[in-house]
């Protein structure tokens, strides 16, 4: 699994939530605030929140949006800060990641899968190959656009790992188009970004016949 939630904390050196005992003290999200919110948007929507089905809801949604919001409160240096010395200068590419987002227009989630590939820098160290995964948590845990999400990925890899080249390839449905507004169950947006020796044809290309091979 490449998912943690706010009792979940990336498995790497010095978060202070590694200890356990985190979890009231270190907790960065209000959930009494979102139970008074989602109390509030029930009575909007014309329900009964004290309905035996409902009364429980606002504490479930605080507790769910503490997870689907954790990666607003995890430094992505931590995860990526894993490093081995495998002398491997050749591409390394984490394909098919499945995650989940939410969109920061309407708060519905949007889904896909995430494509991660690296040109390590010349001391030929690499990251854990599982830091990729939870890299594209961090950011996707947050509300989000799909663009923003792509470009903090290639962001983030740049900035930690220091690769000769990076790629970062995103393909998702948005719920936001499928079960309102224009309303097209099934269609994908796909986003991408490259930096460094990625831009050249070659390398891009044999990067993406990778992504695309299924
Ligand atoms: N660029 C981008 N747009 C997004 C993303 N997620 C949702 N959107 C779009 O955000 C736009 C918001 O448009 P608005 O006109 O402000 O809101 P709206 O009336 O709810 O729009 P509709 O979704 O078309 O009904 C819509 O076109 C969504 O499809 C995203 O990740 N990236
Ligand atoms: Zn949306």
């Amino acid at each position: 699994m490449t998912h943690f939630d706010d009792d979940d904390a990336p498995a790497s050196a010095g978060h202070p939530a590694e200890d356990g005992s985190h979890h009231k003290k270190h907790e960065k999200v209000d959930r009494p605030r979102i139970e008074a919110a989602v109390r509030e948007i029930l009575l909007a929507i014309g329900e009964d929140p004290d309905r035996s089905g409902l009364v429980d809801t606002p504490r479930r949604v605080a507790k769910a949006y503490a997870e689907v919001f954790s990666g607003l409160h995890h430094d992505p240096a931590d995860v990526l800060s894993t490093k081995f010395d495998l002398d491997h200068e050749e591409l390394v590419l984490v394909k098919d990641i499945p995650f989940y987002s939410t969109c920061e227009h309407h708060l519905v989630p949007f889904h896909g899968v995430a494509h991660v590939g690296y040109i390590p820098s010349h001391d030929g160290k690499v990251t854990g190959l599982s830091k990729l995964a939870r890299l594209v948590d961090i950011y996707a845990r947050r509300p989000q656009v799909q663009e923003r999400l792509t470009t903090q990925i290639v962001e983030a890899m740049v900035s930690h790992l220091k690769p000769r080249g990076a790629i970062v390839v995103v393909e998702c449905e948005h719920m936001c188009m499928s079960m309102r507004g224009v309303r097209k169950p099934g269609a994908k947006t796909v986003t991408s970004a490259v930096r460094g020796q990625l831009h050249d044809p070659a390398t891009r290309a044999e990067a993406m016949s990778l992504i695309l091979g299924r």
